[in-house]
């Protein structure tokens, strides 16, 4: 199957930190991952939050999904759904790195400064897909924003905040200041942008732009429409990407960069 596939990444210390093992802690410096998983023909979603000890929590919401009636399952009841059917109890996602970093930070508003306004952001991972038959998905996981509450939920597991796919216009992932990002729904007010007919890199920095005004957020998307115009737009200082179509890869890390390779 062919298949066009956007990624974005918004931490730097790729064999330091991820999103599980390395993830950031909360005020009492315990692992707590979020996660959605969308399948744009059907809008079958499945999400997880406040999850503990999950190593790969979007596994997890792909078996909501596909496996249950429902479309999120929380803390202990993801942790018991996972020891059902057989996904692997993770002993301790906190790294030694993830500790030290965490001793040295104050409050959650220093977190937030030190993840959007500098370019040391991390913690999230997304992904959007276009197959050949028009299908899209996405996925989006992260560990939230350090020192958040214990039990605070980000934008990353909710539908139309942190993803949302649909087959009908496009599929988004996005990453930033969770709370923004629950505020203006901002995965859904893209794809209504493109819905309304603006492209792909147009609706997100229209979207974008409007959460930096109306809640002074700052944040990223990554973007495919079903047929093919892609976006990866962030008002961050920076966010890794990367995208393939027809066999052609495009990478960046700061604004307006975006490096090209032919992959045959
Ligand atoms: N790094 C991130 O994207 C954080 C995530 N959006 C959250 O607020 O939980």
């Amino acid at each position: 199957m062919k298949c066009d596939i956007f990624v974005h990444v918004d931490f730097q210390n790729w064999n330091l930190s991820w999103v599980g093992h390395g993830a950031v802690l909360n005020i009492d410096g315990e692992v707590e991952l979020d996660s959605i998983i969308m399948d744009g023909e059907t809008l079958a979603t499945g999400a997880v939050a406040s999850v503990r000890n999950i190593a790969n929590p979007v596994s997890l919401a792909r078996a909501v999904m596909e496996k249950t009636d429902h479309v999120m399952l929380t803390d202990r009841g993801a942790s018991m759904f996972a020891e059902r059917i057989g996904i692997p109890i993770a002993d301790d996602l906190v790294t030694e790195l993830e500790r030290k970093d965490w001793e040295q930070s104050s409050s959650f508003p220093v977190g937030v400064e030190k993840f959007f306004n500098t370019q040391w952001g991390h913690d999230t991972v997304g992904a959007v897909a276009l197959d050949s038959l028009g299908n899209v998905a996405c996925a989006t996981s992260t560990g939230g924003i350090r020192n958040k509450m214990v039990g605070r939920v980000g934008d990353s597991p909710i539908i139309g905040s942190g993803g949302y796919a649909d087959n009908r216009s496009g599929a988004v992932s996005c990453t930033g200041h969770g709370e923004s990002i629950l505020k203006v729904t901002l995965a859904r007010l893209i794809l209504f942008h493109m819905e309304q007919g603006k492209s792909a890199t147009a609706a997100a920095e229209a979207s974008l732009q409007y959460m930096g005004e109306r809640v002074k957020g700052c944040g990223g998307a990554i973007v495919v429409s079903s047929t093919g115009d892609w976006a990866a737009s962030f008002t961050t200082p920076c966010m890794a990407w990367a995208s393939i179509k027809e066999d052609v890869l495009h990478c960046g890390l700061n604004p307006k960069e975006d490096f090209t390779e032919r992959l045959k």
